[in-house]
């Protein structure tokens, strides 16, 4: 079964629009998770653009499904995360200033520093996550830095995929997703996805990359439930997961 993890971190874009408390961020997560998330992500941003540190703060007591924190992992951050001892850390290599994420860790040239926070982390008992491009070569070194998990970058996969109505498929990056996949599943690592995943594209990953334990979805999900609402938007993406 691949879990569902929902990223909220566009409803609090929607909150801080007007400086109120609409939508109320802990009673999104928590109807999120009534209408059947696995689970809920957030990611804090240095510049607190939509999910702020006193948000995560304010729901870890009433999160009851999977507490997903990802970030950068600097002080600040890490701090947050000790503090909080969420289900899972997803380690992103974000600078400040990003607009997004749109890239994984380069765990060999990182993996020092990684093995020191992934080894910082899993000493307080939060499973670590990193999120890699469909590389094959850089898994292993994401296995030595201690990770328990690897979340694959899908924002070319999407781009890509969005592309494949028009031009040829290139069949070579998705044979990317899958060898990357294979080889981290062949070490013991467990696989995550997410960036850019949607109700269009989350089917074909899913069916080809069956390895995998949980999607983290957000961007496309929230612009969904905008037209369909989120009982509904929840249910449908839990559908494209079914095995
Ligand atoms: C790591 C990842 O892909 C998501 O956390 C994504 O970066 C969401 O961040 P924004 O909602 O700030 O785009
Ligand atoms: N890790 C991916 C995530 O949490 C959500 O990404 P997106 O669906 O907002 O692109």
């Amino acid at each position: 079964m691949t879990k569902l993890s929902v990223n909220i971190n566009k409803f609090a874009t929607l909150r801080n629009a007007r400086g109120g408390n609409m939508p109320d961020i802990l009673k999104v997560a928590q109807d999120c998770e009534r209408f059947g998330a696995d689970g809920i992500t957030v990611h804090p941003r240095p510049d607190e653009r939509h999910i702020r540190y006193q948000d995560v703060i304010d729901l870890k007591p009433l999160v009851t499904t999977e507490f997903n924190i990802e970030g950068y992992p600097s002080k600040g951050f890490m701090d947050l995360v000790l503090a909080i001892k969420p289900d899972q850390c997803t380690l992103v290599p974000d600078p400040p200033d990003a607009i997004t994420s749109n890239t994984g860790w380069d765990t060999i040239q990182y993996q020092s520093f990684l093995k020191d926070v992934i080894g910082t982390l899993k000493a307080a008992g939060i499973r670590v996550s990193i999120f890699l491009n469909a590389d094959v070569s850089k898994v292993e070194a994401a296995k030595t830095a201690g990770a328990d998990r690897i979340e694959l970058y899908t924002g070319p996969y999407a781009e890509e995929y969005a592309k494949a109505r028009t031009q040829p498929q290139n069949f070579q990056l998705f044979n990317d997703y899958k060898n990357t996949a294979k080889a981290a599943t062949a070490i013991g690592l467990d696989l995550n996805a997410g960036h850019d995943l949607s109700l269009e594209n989350l089917r074909f990953f899913k069916l080809h990359i069956p390895q995998l334990k949980e999607v983290s979805i957000g961007h496309a999900l929230v612009c969904d439930a905008i037209y369909l609402g989120l009982e509904n938007t929840i249910q449908l993406y839990k559908r494209e997961l079914t095995d």
